[in-house]
């Protein structure tokens, strides 16, 4: 994807490495050293244009946000957001979701958002989607013990899809709704993409599962 690998949203990146952290193995274990505080730590995978994240850092200043997003051309509309707000609990990564133990320690992380994340309806694609087992193994690795994942999409197929995956994996579902926007959610934060596609009609489907307890040890 040429277009979204512009020279211009790199080198801005770089430019801003207080923002869009260069070498994220380097805080694995320690995010906490660079936040200078203990609060709970969310990230957000395929954090896109940046929207959610920024709201939720906003509206959350006790909890650390960290945004994860494969291509500088779409992160860099994050970065512009960063920038414009100044926010000290929102930290933003260009790396690929699926090298995260590289960069969190076991038990760093406390929610994953996963938001509007690629359908990948193909079946021979089915391995890229950031709900198959192969991803859910990974959450594992990095999440507290019954870390959470809050998923959110207007793809029917993929939802249901991902219910299956989830439950396969042996998570619990704690919220379920069919229809977000016309139920009693409360505080719901829009993504952008979620704005482009309920302006279009289109039903939103949200979901929060955790991870069973992890095996003690005695
Ligand atoms: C459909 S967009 C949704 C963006 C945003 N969450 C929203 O709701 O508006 C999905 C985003 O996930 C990013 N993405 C997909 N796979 C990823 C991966 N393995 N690691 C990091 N980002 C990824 C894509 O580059 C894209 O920006």
């Amino acid at each position: 994807m040429r277009l979204r690998n512009k020279p211009w949203a790199k080198e801005k990146i770089a430019a801003y490495p207080q923002y869009v952290i260069p070498h994220p193995e380097e805080y694995k274990g320690r995010w906490n050293e660079l936040f200078g505080n203990d609060h709970p730590i969310h990230i957000e995978i395929g954090t896109g244009k940046g929207k959610f994240i920024t709201e939720m850092a906003k509206a959350n200043p006790n909890i650390n946000y960290i945004g994860i997003e494969l291509y500088p051309s779409v992160l860099v509309s994050a970065l512009d957001k960063l920038i414009a707000n100044e926010l000290p609990n929102l930290r933003l990564l260009n790396v690929n979701a699926k090298d995260l133990p590289n960069f969190f320690a076991e038990g760093e992380i406390e929610r994953i958002y996963l938001n509007f994340s690629d359908p990948w309806p193909k079946k021979r694609h089915e391995k890229r989607r950031l709900t198959y087992r192969s991803f859910l193994e990974l959450y594992e690795k990095v999440l507290v013990d019954e870390g959470e994942i809050h998923f959110k999409t207007d793809n029917q197929g993929f939802f249901e899809y991902s219910l299956v995956s989830f439950s396969q994996y042996g998570l619990v579902l704690t919220y379920v709704s069919l229809d977000l926007h016309n139920s009693d959610f409360e505080g719901n934060i829009m993504t952008e993409y979620e704005e482009k596609f309920s302006a279009k009609g289109n039903r939103i489907y949200r979901c929060e599962v955790k991870y069973p307890p992890k095996q003690r040890h005695s």
